[in-house]
């Protein structure tokens, strides 16, 4: 027979979870007692290491290299398992045999375990145990502590058959631990995993994980105790090549941020859709028609144009002078030429100078023997010597020799020859500089600011309409540069993968340089740069560790990003809003990749969900994207093994919100099934209805008073500023109007003397994160705002856990938010 207690007092000693409480703590001492020998063990290496590297030899520098490295891990992470280290008990039937579960695994000197490891196979019954499937176990125990103290205890009988003499204590913590004031960064959930959950989270590591879910289902909690997981589990293949995590906007990167580093893995990176390409960043959001025109995989085709286009202020003719011929190219054969290199060299656009010099050379003495070749030569030698002579006869000098000084004696072939004169010209140099420079992708992409030149790139692919709203978008203001967006970073990335790098700086030796054609006077004309001497000795300096290592293979050069890092696992949150382009910059960096995405294509404010689906096949199945958009035929993707899960279960809204909620999506999606909320706060959510232009007065009321009421976390979310200027002469809609009210200055003095907790912002930043209390201004104009209106209105009445306050001008709103 078991007991259950709830804190009923029984006695000296307390109660009886007093003494459960009690009992455990001493066995949480001991496991914190071993935790401080391991520290100090892992502090001792540290100092072995260091102390090795004074013997000085090369080889005891790699070993103090890793050694150091590993104790450093090693003491990081015991560090992190300081605070809260051991939160479950099993209780297993038949042998009684009992497993404490924590952050990381404890042995005793002697090496028996004392905690194991949340990712170790022997916790998985903590996760995944039932009292319809018990898997052995009779008791679970939750632990909770508060730094090395166990404050409280919750347990889950499992199998009442076996639970003989076993006291079962707890009030619900758990459902009490989701009601809990939030504090604007999300925390681990290593504790309370749930089945459904951990399944994803213990997915094969192979191929892809797709998990789907409603707002609040643990998605993103999820796929970050996936990469906890697979960086332990796979150390060596996931930690080497590293783990790529992505958001969709900064903000957003910023809330989940602490989430690995809690779980002892800060060696994952986290970057937004706007940072994923070093020496860019993005500052605005597009509106959702804009990014629909420039997420759309036309794009593609259209960058790829962009990229064959001549460079702004190339020169369109070439004249240079051979043994006193003039040799010209015009504009024709030059586009010809630029055209011929582009196709053979995508890619790798940026180091084909030489291929260039190599056609014009080719051309011009084409053009030579077309005009007569050695014959004109001497003939225009003749005069030009002549005249020379003469001048230099009046001048009391002797006459010109056959050759310059300085120059080649006229070795090798007439052709050899040829392009040895051209080239050392200061004019042919200076034209292959300006004819084919090396191009910055962000430059490239501000260049179609330019309507004509886009237009030129946009072919038939895109509107004329949307051909003048994209180039405003890239001109930016009078005199200043615009702003990249968050889709342009997609963009940028596409233009650098089909730049490709420019010419690395060549450590050849000088040997090596003089045989080098293109390399006059110690200049390669190809690059510009100086040949140097090569002093350079394979002589190991000093050691790096590997995250050095990974950080120089991705230094920035003047804003060219020299090589993409490729990852071993990619994780996407908040899938369903990447556009096809974006979707294609994630699949060059993780061609070899396994993938965790995560999306709830209910939230999606794209329209072509189709369009990104297909993009999303060939990015998981690790297919280089065609440079030709989705005019080209594809062979079908080879589909990678997938696996996918569904969650169903809401741990973030009250059931009160969750309702509110699930009305909306009943109009967005009427096919979508809401999940299931299963924490009641009692709070009714709230809604009123003012004239239009008292909204943000009454947002800014509404946060005064949810702050005597929470704790925690306000988020005010409002309509997103239009940033595009209307057409002249169209005539705005009212939603139109309403939504440049709530421009960046009016975000500013709704949040002016504010507390750090409250947060204003917009419907589209608002995406993934969660509040205690929110403030939803105007939903008739956030669902009037894009097609998908709706759904990015369900995106905004999801955020809260405890409070919602809906402000609207319109007052059918009551029906549809609380009776609809
Ligand atoms: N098993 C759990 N135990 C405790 N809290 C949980 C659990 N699962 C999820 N949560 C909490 O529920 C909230 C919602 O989780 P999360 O943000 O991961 O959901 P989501 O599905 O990504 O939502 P959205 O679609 O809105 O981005 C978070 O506060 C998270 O910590």
């Amino acid at each position: 027979m078991s007991s259950q207690v709830t804190g009923r007092p029984t006695g000296p000693g307390g109660t009886v979870k007093d003494r459960e409480i009690a009992a455990e703590q001493r066995y949480v001492d001991i496991a914190y007692t071993r935790l401080e020998e391991m520290r100090a063990d892992a502090q001792a290496m540290i100092r072995e290491g260091y102390r090795q590297s004074l013997a000085g030899t090369k080889g005891s520098l790699v070993d103090r290299d890793a050694m150091v490295h590993q104790a450093a891990l090693r003491a990081q992470a015991l560090d992190i398992a300081d605070d809260g280290l051991v939160f479950g008990r099993l209780d297993l039937a038949g042998t009684g045999e009992v497993r404490y579960v924590g952050r990381i695994g404890v042995r005793t000197s002697e090496h028996d375990s004392l905690v194991i490891d949340w990712r170790a196979p022997a916790a998985e019954d903590f996760y995944r145990a039932t009292p319809e499937d018990p898997r052995g176990v009779v008791r679970r125990r939750v632990l909770h502590s508060r730094g090395h103290t166990v404050v409280d205890l919750e347990d889950d009988l499992l199998d009442p058959d076996a639970a003989d003499g076993m006291t079962i204590v707890g009030d619900g913590a758990f459902l009490a631990s989701l009601a809990r004031a939030r504090e604007g960064a999300m925390r681990d959930i290593v504790a309370t995993i749930q089945r459904e959950q951990d399944e994803v989270i213990r997915a094969p590591a192979d191929g892809t994980v797709l998990v789907r879910g409603a707002p609040g289902t643990g998605k993103t909690a999820v796929a970050l105790h996936r990469v906890a997981y697979l960086l332990f589990r796979h150390r060596r293949r996931f930690g080497s090549r590293g783990v790529l995590v992505v958001g969709p906007n900064r903000r957003f990167t910023a809330y989940i941020e602490r989430v690995l580093p809690s779980l002892g893995e800060g060696s994952a990176t986290l970057r937004s859709l706007g940072d994923l390409v070093d020496g860019v960043t993005a500052t605005v959001h597009d509106t959702p028609a804009l990014a629909a025109l420039k997420g759309a995989e036309e794009m593609a085709t259209v960058l790829r144009r962009a990229v064959a286009d001549h460079a702004p202020g190339a020169p369109d003719e070439l004249r240079v002078v051979f043994k006193g011929v003039v040799l010209s190219l015009d504009r024709q054969r030059l586009d010809r030429i630029r055209g011929d290199v582009h196709r053979r060299s995508r890619g790798s656009v940026n180091a084909a100078r030489r291929q260039v010099a190599e056609m014009l050379l080719d051309a011009l003495w084409q053009r030579f023997n077309d005009l007569g070749g050695p014959e004109a030569a001497r003939e225009a030698e003749g005069a030009e010597a002549g005249l020379w002579n003469a001048i230099l006869a009046a001048d009391g000098l002797g006459a010109l020799d056959d050759e310059q000084p300085g120059r080649p004696a006229g070795n090798g072939t007439p052709r050899e020859q040829f392009d040895a004169r051209v080239r050392e010209q200061r004019e042919f140099a200076d034209f292959l500089v300006a004819f084919w420079p090396i191009r910055r992708p962000a430059e490239v992409l501000r260049s179609l600011g330019d309507p004509a030149r886009l237009r030129r790139a946009a072919g038939r692919d895109v509107h004329r309409d949307d051909v003048a709203r994209l180039a405003a978008s890239w001109a930016g203001p009078a005199g200043g540069e615009a702003p990249f967006s968050y889709q342009d970073v997609a963009l940028i990335d596409e233009i650098d993968a089909l730049l490709g790098a420019p010419p690395r700086p060549s450590r050849r030796r000088a040997s090596a340089a003089a045989d080098d054609p293109f390399v006059v006077d110690g200049v390669n004309i190809l690059t510009g740069e100086e040949v140097a001497e090569d002093d350079w000795e394979p002589e190991m300096q000093e050691l790096t560790t590997s995250m050095e290592r990974l950080e120089r293979s991705r230094r920035v050069d003047d804003g060219v990003v020299e090589e993409r890092p490729e990852y071993a696992h990619i994780v996407v949150d908040e899938a369903q809003d990447l556009s096809p382009m974006q979707w294609r910059m994630l699949g060059r960096r993780g061609r070899q990749a396994s993938w965790t995405v995560v999306e709830d294509p209910a939230q999606s404010a794209w329209e072509d969900l189709a369009a990104a689906r297909t993009a999303m096949d060939a990015a998981l199945s690790g297919e280089r994207p065609s440079s030709r958009g989705r005019n080209r035929r594809r062979k079908p993707a080879p589909r990678r093994t997938r696996h996918e899960y569904e969650l169903t279960t809401n741990y973030r809204n009250s059931t009160e919100i969750a309702a509110v909620s699930a009305r909306v999506l009943a109009r967005a999606l009427p096919e979508a099934r809401p999940a299931r909320a299963v924490r009641s706060s009692g709070i009714a959510p709230v809604l009123r209805v003012l004239p239009e232009p008292d909204l943000a007065a009454a947002a800014r009321e509404a946060a005064e008073e949810l702050l005597a009421q929470v704790e925690g976390t306000i988020g005010v979310i409002v309509p997103f500023h239009p940033a595009e200027a209307h057409d002249e002469g169209t005539i705005p809609l009212p939603h139109e109007i309403a939504s440049a009210r709530w421009d960046a200055a009016a975000r500013e003095r709704l949040a002016a003397g504010l507390p750090d907790r409250v947060q204003v912002l917009d419907v589209l930043e608002a995406k993934g994160l969660e509040f205690d209390a929110a403030v939803i201004a105007a939903p008739e104009t956030v669902a009037a705002q894009s097609p998908n209106g709706l759904r990015v209105l369900y995106v905004a009445v999801s955020r809260a856990t405890q409070h919602l306050v809906v402000l609207t001008s319109a007052p059918e709103w009551e029906d549809i938010l609380l009776s609809g």
